[in-house]
């Protein structure tokens, strides 16, 4: 069986929708800024500011390609950023992957993030204008390496459930 790799931009919903997917699939889930956290022993937040994005990225990438040679089966929450550097996106293209790009509108994205900055570096000293812009040109230069993956999914409006019911049905 193939590894479920979920992507997107921060707040699109990776690590809720990839816990919600694994109870009810019985297939393992890890984060992926979980595992970097654990590695580092820092957290997401301390490695920016004591190492810099690039040590960051660094981390991100032997980590995502460590997980993809393990021989276990999980699904995989990418961090929002992780498609995006180094050779990742075509990593998603893999034989024994299944990505998913999970698709949200900068007025989701800004709705859900707005009052949950604090862990998300990137964003977490913007205010409410700064951060609508950000998003919106950020997602704009994100986007050709989020459309690399083999599977996209509208989140927008949707609950967990209904998302979850999408992932399962793009997967059959
Ligand atoms: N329908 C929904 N689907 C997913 N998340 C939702 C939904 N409605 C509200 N949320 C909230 O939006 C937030 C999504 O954050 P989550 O951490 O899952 O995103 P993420 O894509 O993993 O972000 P990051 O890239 O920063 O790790 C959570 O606080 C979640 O509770
Ligand atoms: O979008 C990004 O570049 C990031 C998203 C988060 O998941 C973390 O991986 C980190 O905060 C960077
Ligand atoms: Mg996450």
């Amino acid at each position: 069986m193939k590894k479920i790799v979920l992507l997107g931009y921060m707040g699109c919903g990776k690590s809720t929708i990839a816990q919600n997917l694994s109870k009810i699939t019985k297939i393992p889930f890890l984060d992926l800024d979980e595992c970097i956290e654990k590695r580092a022993n820092l957290s997401i937040n301390e490695i920016f500011s004591q190492h810099g994005e690039v040590y960051f990225r660094k981390l991100e990438h032997e980590m995502f390609v460590e997980l993809l040679q393990s021989p276990e089966n999980f699904i995989i929450g990418l961090g929002g950023g992780t498609p995006c550097y180094a050779n990742n996106h075509e990593l998603l293209k893999g034989e024994n992957v299944d990505s998913i790009y999970l698709k949200a509108s900068i007025d989701t994205l800004y709705n859900r993030l707005v009052h949950n900055k604090s862990k998300r570096p990137l964003i977490a000293n913007m205010n409410e204008e700064e951060m609508r812009e950000f998003i919106a040109k950020h997602l704009f230069d994100r986007s050709f390496y989020y459309n690399q993956a083999q599977h996209k999914v509208v989140v927008d409006d949707k609950s967990v459930e209904e998302t979850v019911q999408d992932i399962l049905g793009v997967l059959a």
